[in-house]
């Protein structure tokens, strides 16, 4: 078995980063190399202090911390890393297709096919290619045909490794995966060494029970699949919900009534102003191309369900705060707890928050947005992609605020879209007394005691609450 001395990690994300920060920290034999074409970025990864690395994760400093510049590396310099790599992860971003043909839909793979391009052009020695990106199925044909085609002769084997940590909880997930999975191809002697180089990485660190290998489609597939059936359970909570506010259920007494069925289980019952983050819409959106490709109709309607119930659970909370202001919003201060799309991750891919701004700024509302970890200028970049929406207009009605009590003196209403833990701290006494009556209160997370806050005084929704 090759000895591997040299890992690259084409892509410093935010799963290229932690990624490969805890592959440097459990393997301090191996040089880890993460590269990008981002500059910045790769400053922000060198930037002496480490609170300024450019991704918010909790323990993440620390584990950067732990073998940067020892044999954890990052650099602009993709060539060099590929040459003496001889394992490359490529990890770079995989978005939904903005243009052509699957617009709106597909998988752009216009970033992975660069990175086959510039791996088969450099590469002087046989190299391991290894799928971080989450990809759609078959996509390692293509990348095979690239490397086949463009290459200098020297061999390549393609495995599928998937990556399933969740932000926020990056680093626990990466320490102590459920599953490692690794497709590849298991048919050749060269495919089931390459699998078995991969696996003895991992193993380092991860009990062998958990790391799975099957072919590469399997791998490649499963990863989608797991987001579809984690995105499904959230849209199904959230489907109950609104059925709870018309009936007088309460969504979180029917959440733990059916988690405690060990075939429902507890985890991803949780129900809210929506899912966010930049997996969940993409790649089930994937998933709905690749099945209408295929002909399968029906397949595709049932997933793209799962993103209908999502819009639709976004627009019924940003409609309901306007509906609750006696119909306008015209002119009132709404002030925004949270921005991220789900805690401890300074992310805000396809978060709620945007979609519910985007609606009250259309109803001329002013909002004041606090988050504890996200800037004012990624909020403005946010909205400013936005169709029809024009960066000067939206900075005269929506502000960003450090402090969370001043975002909220003299607002008509206070909307919770993200579930930081301090907003379940505040003095809500404090709060109310400086804002304008009556005062109310939308938990988009479910997280406040809503009875202590009535009886204070305030108005009060919580999702899927009678
Ligand atoms: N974010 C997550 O939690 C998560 C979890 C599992 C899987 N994934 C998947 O992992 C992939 C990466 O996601 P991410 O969130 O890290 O994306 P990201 O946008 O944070 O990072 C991707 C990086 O790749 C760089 N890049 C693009 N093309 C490049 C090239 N040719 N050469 C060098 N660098 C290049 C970009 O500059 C960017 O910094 C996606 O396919 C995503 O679906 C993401
Ligand atoms: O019960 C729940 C659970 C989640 N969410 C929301 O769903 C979104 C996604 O949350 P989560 O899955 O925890 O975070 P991600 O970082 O998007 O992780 C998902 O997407 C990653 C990228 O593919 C995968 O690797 C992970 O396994 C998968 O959980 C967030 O907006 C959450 O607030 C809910 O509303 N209710």
């Amino acid at each position: 078995m090759q000895k591997i001395k040299n890992i690259c990690c084409i892509g410093a994300g935010y799963v290229g980063g932690p990624t490969m920060a805890v592959i440097a920290q459990k393997c301090p034999d191996i040089n880890v190399t993460v590269v990008d074409i981002n500059e910045q970025r790769i400053n922000s990864w060198n930037d002496p202090d480490f609170s300024k690395i450019p991704i918010y994760e909790p323990g993440l400093a620390d584990v950067v911390k732990d073998s940067r510049d020892r044999n954890l590396f990052f650099s602009t310099d993709v060539d060099a890393a590929i040459e003496k790599a001889d394992i490359i992860f490529i990890s770079v971003n995989t978005p939904t297709k903005t243009y052509g043909i699957g617009k709106g839909m597909a998988a752009d793979l216009k970033w992975i096919e660069l990175c086959a391009r510039q791996i088969a052009r450099v590469s002087v020695t046989d190299k391991i290619v290894v799928e971080k990106s989450t990809l759609p199925v078959r996509t390692a044909n293509a990348l095979k045909s690239i490397l086949e085609n463009t290459g200098n002769g020297v061999k390549f084997q393609i495995l599928s490794n998937p990556e399933f940590l969740a932000e926020g909880t990056a680093v626990a997930d990466l320490m102590a995966p459920d599953r490692v999975l690794i497709g590849g191809d298991v048919a050749t002697k060269e495919g089931r060494t390459a699998i078995q180089t991969l696996v003895d990485i991992y193993a380092n660190w991860v009990d062998k029970d958990r790391i799975l290998t099957t072919n590469v489609w399997s791998s490649e597939l499963s990863k989608l699949t797991a987001n579809a059936f984690l995105a499904q359970r959230v849209s199904s909570i959230n489907a109950m919900s609104e059925l709870c506010e018309k009936t007088g259920a309460d969504v979180n007494e029917v959440a733990r009534a059916i988690g405690m069925d060990s075939r429902i289980g507890s985890k991803f019952l949780k129900s809210s102003v929506g899912f966010g983050g930049s997996c969940f819409q993409k790649d089930i959106l994937n998933l709905v191309y690749i099945s209408k490709s295929l002909g399968l109709n029906e397949v595709a309607d049932y997933w793209e369900q799962v993103v209908i119930m999502n819009d639709h659970q976004k627009n019924r909370f940003a409609a309901n705060i306007v509906k609750t202001l006696f119909n306008t919003v015209s002119g009132k201060k709404i002030t925004f707890l949270g921005w991220a799309f789900k805690k401890d991750t300074n992310d805000t891919r396809e978060s709620a928050a945007i979609h519910v701004a985007d609606f009250l700024l259309k109803e001329h509302a002013n909002i004041v947005v606090y988050d504890p970890k996200v800037t004012a200028d990624q909020i403005y970049k946010d909205l400013d992609y936005l169709e029809g929406n024009d960066l000067e207009t939206i900075k005269k009605l929506l502000t960003v605020e450090t402090d969370p009590y001043k975002a909220c003196e003299n607002s008509h209403a206070i909307a919770v879209l993200t579930e930081w833990d301090e907003f379940k701290t505040y003095n809500w006494q404090s709060i109310y007394d400086n804002m304008l009556k009556p005062a109310s209160v939308f938990d988009g997370r479910n997280i406040l005691d809503l009875d202590k806050l009535k009886a204070i005084g305030f108005n009060v929704d919580g999702i899927g609450k009678p």
